[in-house]
């Protein structure tokens, strides 16, 4: 095993970090200084696009970009390298293990409303073969009902709202669904916000129409493509390829560019496993959390502190956000380093878990220690 020991800083919370970084054959992990020291000796300062470069999958010709972002859609091939290593002790240190920084995350919270955004597949959710499957654990249910007692909670989502609800199924959540096209406030009682039981919003309903034909049209066109699943998120459509031989997704995706071809008004994004279609309107899940803060009473407020967890591409939008605003802070999910402006990360769902739930654990007893319970 090797250690470093460094001083870095968080751009966003401009939180000074001393962490120890320890790589072993097998994995990588940080432990953190509670106090960092007075002048830290030094930033370290990496290169995004090197580290982007080094972890560069296909080795040949990038002979379609395409296919070459979906393979690293989801990055399953990185190998254990001395280099990729490296790489990734470079990026855990600007993107630190939100449990080990949880004290220090509280620190920079301290007088602010928490509110909490959290994407569903892949964040409360394992990832798993079949979308219709991807149930989301009892015990993480049962965390996240915790946590909105405590803090105000929405769900963001690429799936379609309805079905987003059914796998959650809490009533007293937000959910925006359809990558934040389609939003509505608690079914019940919301302590939060009075009235906002009647928060409805959808952004792009004009595509409805144009988004069913172009579901129906890749059911057929993909339907010899083994594997291939449409799902149809009712403001957005995904094609899965995590199904499919790899050799086959070249063709997939010349099947999804020419059916776009005659929908200009459609766009494609890319998430793990999964091409993304949806309208060409300026609405994203940031835009979605800017919405939902300003529903909430938070538009132009300074006391609050937005924390976004998410695994995915599209989570981005919702990680700039907060960096724009100076406000809270991303959390990405990923085992993997991976172009991020979320300021910290998580592994996998389970340490998401183990996250909300140290959340509930210190609002708890806070509120049971009368002066931090101003907070
Ligand atoms: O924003 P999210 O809630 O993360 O939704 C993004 C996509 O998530 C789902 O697909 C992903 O999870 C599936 C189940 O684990 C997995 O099979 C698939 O490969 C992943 O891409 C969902 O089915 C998509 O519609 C969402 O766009």
């Amino acid at each position: 095993m090797t250690s470093q020991n460094v001083v870095v800083a968080d751009r966003n919370s401009g939180i000074n970090l001393a962490i120890a970084v320890h790589v072993t054959n097998s994995s990588i992990f940080t432990t953190a200084a509670q106090k960092p020291p007075a002048a830290p000796g030094g930033y370290i300062s990496i290169s995004r696009k090197k580290l982007l470069k080094n972890l560069e999958i296909s080795g040949g010709a990038r002979f379609n970009a395409w296919v070459d972002s979906m393979r690293t859609s989801s990055p399953t091939h990185v190998k254990s390298t001395p280099s990729v290593n490296d790489d990734h002790c470079s990026w855990i240190l600007h993107h630190p293990s939100a449990l080990e920084m949880f004290e220090q995350i509280i620190d920079a919270s301290k007088g602010k409303q928490i509110v909490m955004f959290l994407d569903y597949d892949g964040t409360l959710s394992p990832i798993v073969d079949d979308p219709d499957r991807a149930f989301m654990p009892k015990q993480m249910r049962a965390t996240v009902r915790k946590l909105a007692r405590f803090f105000p909670t929405a769900i963001v989502s690429g799936r379609c709202r309805d079905k987003v609800y059914n796998f959650v199924r809490l009533a007293e959540l937000y959910y925006a669904g359809s990558h934040g096209m389609d939003i509505k406030g608690p079914a019940k009682g919301s302590k939060y916000k009075k009235g906002s039981e009647g928060v409805v919003f959808q952004a792009g309903s004009e595509f409805l129409p144009m988004i069913d034909e172009v579901y129906k049209e890749l059911v057929e066109k993909t339907k010899t493509t083994a594997g291939a699943k449409v799902e149809n998120n009712k403001f957005c459509l995904s094609v899965h390829y995590r199904c499919v031989d790899e050799m086959k997704w070249s063709g997939l995706a010349q099947v999804v560019k020419s059916v776009l071809k005659e929908y200009p008004k459609l766009r494609l994004t890319r998430g793990r496993k999964v091409l993304e279609i949806r309208p060409t309107i300026k609405w994203d899940k940031g835009k979605a959390l800017e919405f939902l803060l300003e529903s909430l009473g938070f538009a132009n407020c300074t006391d609050v502190f937005p924390v976004y967890i998410g695994d995915d591409r599209t989570d981005e939008d919702a990680f700039k956000v907060l960096r724009e605003r100076g406000q809270g802070f991303g959390i990405l999910v990923s085992k993997f380093p991976k172009d991020t402006s979320a300021s910290y990360s998580l592994q996998e769902p389970t340490q998401v878990m183990d996250f909300l739930q140290r959340l509930v654990e210190w609002k708890r007893g806070s509120l049971s220690r009368p002066f931090e319970g101003l907070r």
